[in-house]
Parts: C-alpha cells; structure tokens; sequence
C-alpha cells in the first residue's frame, strides 16, 4: 500500500472513521443495530440486517464460469423484480448512494456495508477484511434470486453457479438468517397479517430472539425448537414457503449441527462466507488488497496560498490510538527544505478499531515534493514514511477550495495555483460528477473536462480558474482533478481526487 491510493482511503475512511471527528456517517446508519435509518422505528425495519439481504441479492446471480455478476450493483437496477420484494434493496442503495463518487463504488459500498454491519454488530468485533476496486454494472443483470417459493433444486443450482456448494449456502443462509426478520409486508405468504401491530407496522417476525446481535442464536434456536424456532421460513404454515427448513434439512442438519459446535466456529465459518460473498465480483474487476486501518494516515493533506502569495501546507495526521501509547507527539518533515513541524492534538473520534487521534498542522513553507512523520510516544520515535518513499506532494500545480464553489444549481466555479515558471501549455479541471440514471438510486459517474485560464498573479503562482456548470446528484461528492501539462516534456503535474465543496481546515 502506498499513500495515496484513493479507493482504499476513501474505504478505510468509511470503514475506521465512524464517530467523533471526521465522522464518515456510514455506520451511523446502523448505531443501535436494531435501528432502521430510512424512517419510522415502528415499521419494524433494520438496516442492519437489510444491508446483508441486499449484498446477498447482488451476489447470487453471479455465474462464475462465464465472469459475470457479483458484487456490482446491478441489484438496483433489479428491485421490481418479485425475486427482489422488499425494502431492504432500496433502503440500503439510497443510503449509499450519497457516499458514492470516483472512487468509491456502489459496489464497494455494498462490500463496507457487509463488514460494518458484521463487524458493528458482533461482539468482539468480528473482522472481514474488506478489499476494494469493484465495478458498477450499468444495468441489471441476470435472473435468478432464491425466494421462498423456490424448489431446493433450483436454489441450489443458483448457488452452484455462485461456487457455493450446499454446506456453503446452508451456513452462508443462516449467517444472514440471524439478523433481522421476515415482514408481512412484501412476504404476506409467509408472515400472516396478525404480526402487523402498531409498533411493527410492517409485520416483521424476528429470525432469532436477538434479531440485532450476530451470533449463533438462530442455530440454538432452530436445534432446540425454542424461542423463534429459526425464523418464519421455517415454522411458517404455508410449507410451500418454507425455504429454511427444506434448505437446512437438506443434509439433514448436518451443517446446522456443526455450527452450533461453538459461538467462535460459527463466526468463524460466516466470516469466511462473507468475505468470499463481497470478493465474488465479475472477472474484468481487480480488487485492490485488504484495506486495514492505517495506524498513521494522512487526512485531508493540501497546499494553499495566504494572501502575499506564500505557500500554507496544511492538513492532519490521524493515530490510531491502540497503536501508541499516552504522551505521543508527531513531527512532520519535508523535502526538498529538510524542515522539521509539529503538529498538535485537536480532535478525536472513534471506531471499531479503538480511538483516533487527529493532530493538525498548517505550515508555511518553501518548497516541497514530500514528507514524512515521526510519532513519538515514551521515548522511541518511530517514522512513518510511505514504504521509504516519503509521502508525495507537489507544489507546481494545486486546487484552490476556499475559492472555489458550487452550488445546488449546479454553477461551478475552479480556482487553482499553478507555480508561474513551471509556464504550463495547459491547465484543466477533471471533474467527476455523481450523476443521476434511470431506474437506480446510485450514480454514475460522469467526468467532465474544463480549460483553464490565468486571471491574475500571486508570489510565485498564477491563479487559473473557469467556470461552469454540472448537474450533480451530490454535490459533497464532486469531485476534481487539476493537471497542469507542459511543453516538451510528457511528464504533467496533478492535484487530484479534492471535492468542490470541501471542508477546508482552519487551525
Ligand atoms: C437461500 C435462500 C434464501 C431465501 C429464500 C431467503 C429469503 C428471505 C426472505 C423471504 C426474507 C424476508 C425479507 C423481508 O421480509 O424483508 C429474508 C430476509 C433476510 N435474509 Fe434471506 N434468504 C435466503 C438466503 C439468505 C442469505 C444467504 C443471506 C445472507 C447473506 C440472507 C440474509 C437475509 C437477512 C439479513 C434478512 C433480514 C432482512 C431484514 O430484516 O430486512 N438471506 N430472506
């Protein structure tokens, strides 16, 4: 891994920052696991749970001999489909879709979703390890989701084509089957309309008797014919319907059996199938590796001018706290000066990784291609620097946010600074813009390109800017790349991957 990667930032941000400062707000969604964050807490909903359904949905078209399907959100092209009844796959692609942009996928949300609600809702924290890069299909893709009607036959060979065996869906099934419910609403065949109250509107029926905590309570309670007795799928009265039970004794309990052995095995054996559920992605897609929390990460790193012209480098460096003990201070250095900064202790957030720590730092400087971080808790420094690369930056060309803007009517205006004897033949802004499709509550992505032009002098730069406008579906996830080319050189200069409208750090 080396610093930046944009995929695996921006998914290690939604993954680690979940509380406090710099707050990603994706496991917001799921805090207290039993809430339902697309409305009313008397439907009887559970985002957390939906989140799992709708990432199986996605999944189980997969056809791994010819390539396609898996993880790529072509499940919201696909939520008419009766295969697809229900609200999880709406509620969960409208909650990520303002999280999307140019380098975070609606299906590597679908992935973050899996881990975040696993990971949130277990205790200890179970861990799958989230990989990032897949792709957005562009329109739905195959038939063929299991319902409750379908014939053990025809479900297994669905999952055959996934390259999951019987044991594994079996298990795979009752991992999900331990969160959330069946509703009367959208399963009227399954759940009588008598579990509608005013506090479950939706009729839901709970799997186990801990619908919000992953655990191997729906085992115990299936295996003993206790409490919930494995869900509506199983003691429904309507056999045609109940798809559980003809799944799970289709080996005759053999698998329930072995996953009720111990909490750890079952666990264990979900997280595998999990993992290896999000990593089934189409073959044209090349995940990145595992995303794991960065001990010392820089966030929100940049250049920027103050007014005579001098160059502010600015930004904070993230700690995760277990990786430090108490009295840490952090010393930033950087090339081609050779100076020495450090940066203090403003804020602090949290996450299912332990606390965060954000020092910040805004320094003005000469030049610079690089910098490293020293940390020091006790009396070891230790020296963060990318892989022995330092980590990159460049003073030749940079965006400018505090003048730049955009707005809800889609008028955009870029500023950047391009140092004035570096004399550019071209100065553009790339802009990546969420932009809405038909018949999908996620974005595609649009880019659109922009000339820049020189409009006045300040120190050593020349302030380029331009105007236009975007349609965006969000604007917080606008996004822009300023490249700078040069005569006679093939080399550019860039300043990538900084939203429009950003919060800009004020120390
Ligand atoms: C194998 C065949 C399967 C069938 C026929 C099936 C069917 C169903 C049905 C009918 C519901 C009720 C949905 C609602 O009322 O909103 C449901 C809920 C659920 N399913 Fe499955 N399922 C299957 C496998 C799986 C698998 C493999 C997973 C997990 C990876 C999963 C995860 C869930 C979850 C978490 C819920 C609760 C959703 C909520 O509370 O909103 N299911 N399933």
């Amino acid at each position: 891994y080396q610093w930046p990667n944009y995929v695996m930032d921006e998914l290690e941000h939604l993954l680690v920052d979940t509380d406090g400062f710099n707050d990603g707000g994706f496991k917001r969604a799921i805090t207290p696991c039993t809430n339902y964050v697309g409305g009313n807490q008397t439907l009887g909903r559970q985002t957390s749970a939906q989140w799992l359904r709708a990432a199986f949905h996605d999944f189980t078209t997969a056809n791994i001999a010819a390539g396609t399907g898996g993880i790529d959100a072509s499940i919201q092209f696909e939520t008419d489909r009766p295969e697809n009844s229900g609200a999880a796959m709406n509620d969960s692609m409208g909650f990520f879709s303002p999280f999307a942009n140019a380098h975070v996928s609606m299906a590597d949300l679908i992935a973050l979703s899996v881990v975040t609600s696993v990971g949130g809702c277990s205790s200890p924290t179970l861990r799958i390890l989230l990989r990032g890069g897949r792709i957005d299909a562009t329109e739905g893709g195959e038939t063929g989701v299991p319902e409750p009607e379908s014939s053990l036959e025809e479900t297994l060979a669905i999952s055959a084509k996934t390259g999951f065996n019987q044991s594994d869906l079996i298990a795979l099934t009752i991992c999900g089957h331990t969160m959330g419910s069946v509703h009367h609403a959208g399963f009227p065949q399954v759940v009588p309309e008598s579990a509608v109250t005013p506090d479950n509107l939706g009729g839901a029926i709970h799997f186990d008797a801990t619908p919000g905590i992953f655990d191997h309570n729906v085992v115990h309670e299936y295996l003993s014919w206790e409490g919930q007795r494995g869900g509506a799928l199983v003691t429904t009265e309507n056999i045609t319907v109940r798809s559980d039970l003809r799944l799970f004794t289709s080996d005759n309990n053999a698998t329930i059996q072995r996953l009720a052995t111990s909490q750890d095995y079952f666990k264990q054996s979900c997280v595998d199938l999990f993992t290896r559920m999000i990593d089934t992605v189409p073959s044209n897609v090349h995940l990145t590796e595992v995303i794991t929390p960065n001990v010392v990460k820089p966030v929100n790193v940049s250049l920027s001018l103050d007014n005579n012209g001098g160059v502010v480098f600015s930004g904070y460096i993230r700690l995760l706290s277990a990786s430090f003990s108490d009295a840490v201070t952090v010393k930033i250095s950087w090339l081609p000066e050779g100076a020495i900064a450090t940066a203090s202790l403003l804020h602090t957030g949290g996450s299912l990784f332990g606390n965060t720590l954000y020092y910040g730092f805004s320094i003005p400087v000469e030049s610079i291609s690089s910098f490293t971080i020293t940390v020091t808790d006790g009396k070891h420094p230790r020296t963060f620097d990318n892989n022995g690369n330092g980590y990159p930056i460049q003073d030749n060309v940079f965006f400018l946010p505090d003048l730049s803007s955009t707005d809800e009517d889609g008028n955009v205006v870029i500023k950047a600074a391009v140092l004035t004897s570096t004399k550019p033949v071209n100065v553009s802004a790339n802009i990546a813009v969420p932009t809405r499709m038909i018949g999908a509550l996620g974005p595609r992505i649009d880019h659109v390109v922009v000339q820049l032009s020189p409009e006045e002098t300040l120190g050593a730069y020349t302030i380029f800017g331009a105007s236009t406008s975007v349609e965006s579906m969000h604007v917080d996830q606008t996004t822009v790349d300023i490249v700078a080319s040069y005569a006679g050189v093939t080399t550019s200069h860039s300043d990538k991957f900084r939203r429009l409208r950003s919060q800009t750090i004020r120390l």
